[in-house]
């Protein structure tokens, strides 16, 4: 009978409860998850506001919560379950842990990414677009795909595109810049807020700190009233000081007798972000997966109705322009079906031209028509001679983007560089 009730005991204690320490990763990356799709936006994650006819008073309820079904044992079938899958889908080593690399321009980013990846980092420049690493990180167990996006006020509106395809983000901070302190006091509030970071790991370095003035820890909250932001969106972050630079440079010297190292704050930065990662990984990446899809799906439903608009516009532009004679109006269909765009990629990158050239069109032949008419070659620029290489996507994302945001005022004086996505596919720790 002692057995039994020991027994009993044992299974009762692997009941969740909310307010123990036990309240397992899983059930607090439910919530946040849960609160992601609530449409409340400044709420608690974890509590709402109920009406009581009763008392006619507000009152706090907690958020749903899974029904529990006991067994016999008074065992909880559902965290069972829950167990079992999660053990089910643990991470792999070769799952790929996307990351993103992101902070204002001159923050430190690129050099960072190359010391993780044993680069000399002598001759960094300003990033226009993004690069891609691949790396191996802690004795192979991570395969991280990092994502260095440029941080120059024209390129941070592409940050957002990243938002859903990453598992955790990398936000790097230039401490010795004091005047630019409340530009990053702003990013931050809408990283945090946005509802696809919501309940994502980011990990702040406070880079430079070889600098002699650089701000640590306590400055950041101070100027930024980070706590404020930390407890309004329960970010889940933490901060570390670093040096990219200097210990990168370290580092690459020792490089040739030993292999690479990664520096010690930097690492366990890291170690906390991955490991954090890991803990939550089967519900993390199925949420990944999740909003990845919505997005690629949403973007090409966009991208099929553009497409559908221009092939319209063209036909409508080119029947009514032309054509004194019909067999300059065939001629003039062929050529632009001829020239029709191959790939949807290569509409998307050619769209603002695209825009620009119908509209410039549309301004010039009203009533004109056949006095201006234009080769309908001109209708679909750039996609002619257009041939795919792998600088492609740097460059036409820089030219897409410089239409955006036409007031850069934060544009880095750096001469910038077409860079290649780089893959370092070699262990580093
Ligand atoms: N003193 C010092 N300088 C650093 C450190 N890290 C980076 N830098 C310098 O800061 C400048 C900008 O570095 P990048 O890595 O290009 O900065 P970034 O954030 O990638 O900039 P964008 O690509 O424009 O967004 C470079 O001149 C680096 O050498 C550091 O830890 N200490
Ligand atoms: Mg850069």
């Amino acid at each position: 009978m002692a057995m039994i009730q020991k027994i009993l005991t044992l299974c009762r204690s692997s009941l969740p409860s909310s307010s123990s320490s036990s309240s397992s990763s899983t059930d607090s990356d439910e919530k946040s998850i849960e609160h992601q799709k609530s449409s409340s936006s400044t709420t608690s994650s974890t509590i709402t506001m109920v009406n009581n006819d009763e008392e006619n008073i507000m009152m706090m309820k907690p958020k749903w919560q899974p029904k529990r079904h006991l067994n016999c044992c008074g065992c909880d079938w559902f965290h069972l379950g829950k167990q079992w899958q999660n053990y089910r889908n643990k991470r792999r080593n070769e799952d790929e842990i996307k990351l993103l690399l992101i902070g204002l321009d001159n923050a430190g980013k690129t050099t960072l990414a190359l010391h993780l990846a044993g680069e000399s980092v002598d001759d960094v420049v300003s990033t226009i677009g993004f690069s891609k690493y691949e790396l191996r990180l802690r004795q192979n167990r991570f395969k991280i795909v990092l994502y260095d996006v440029g941080g120059s006020a024209r390129i941070r509106s592409i940050w957002h595109n990243y938002y859903s395809l990453v598992h955790g983000i990398i936000f790097v901070i230039d401490s010795a810049d004091l005047e630019r302190i409340l530009e990053v006091k702003q990013l931050l509030q809408e990283l945090a807020s946005n509802p696809l970071i919501l309940g994502k790991p980011i990990l702040i370095f406070l880079n430079k700190q070889d600098i002699p003035e650089a701000m640590d820890e306590i400055d950041l909250c101070k100027f930024t009233n980070f706590e404020e932001i930390l407890s309004k969106y329960q970010c889940i972050t933490k901060i570390e000081s670093i040096s990219a630079k200097k210990t990168a440079i370290h580092s690459h010297n020792s490089s040739n007798e030993s292999p690479h190292q990664i520096d010690s704050t930097i690492d366990s930065g890291l170690r906390w972000l991955l490991n954090w990662i890991d803990d939550q990984w089967p519900l993390l990446n199925l949420r990944v997966e999740q909003e990845s899809r919505q997005q690629i799906s949403k973007e090409n439903d966009t991208m099929r109705k553009r497409i559908n608009r221009i092939q319209q516009r063209i036909l409508i532009e080119a029947e009514s322009k032309v054509p004194n004679t019909i067999a300059a109006n065939n001629e003039t269909k062929s050529i632009i079906i001829d020239h029709q765009p191959k790939s949807i990629d290569n509409i998307d990158n050619n769209r603002t031209n695209d825009n620009e050239n119908i509209s410039s069109i549309d301004n010039e032949n009203i009533g004109h028509h056949h006095h201006h008419h234009k080769p309908e070659i001109l209708l679909i620029p750039n996609v002619t001679n257009e041939q795919p290489t792998t600088t492609t996507t740097t460059t036409t994302m820089d030219e897409s983007i410089s239409t955006k945001s036409p007031t850069d005022s934060t544009q880095s004086i750096r001469p910038p560089l077409k860079r290649t996505n780089k893959i370092y596919p070699q262990n580093i720790d």
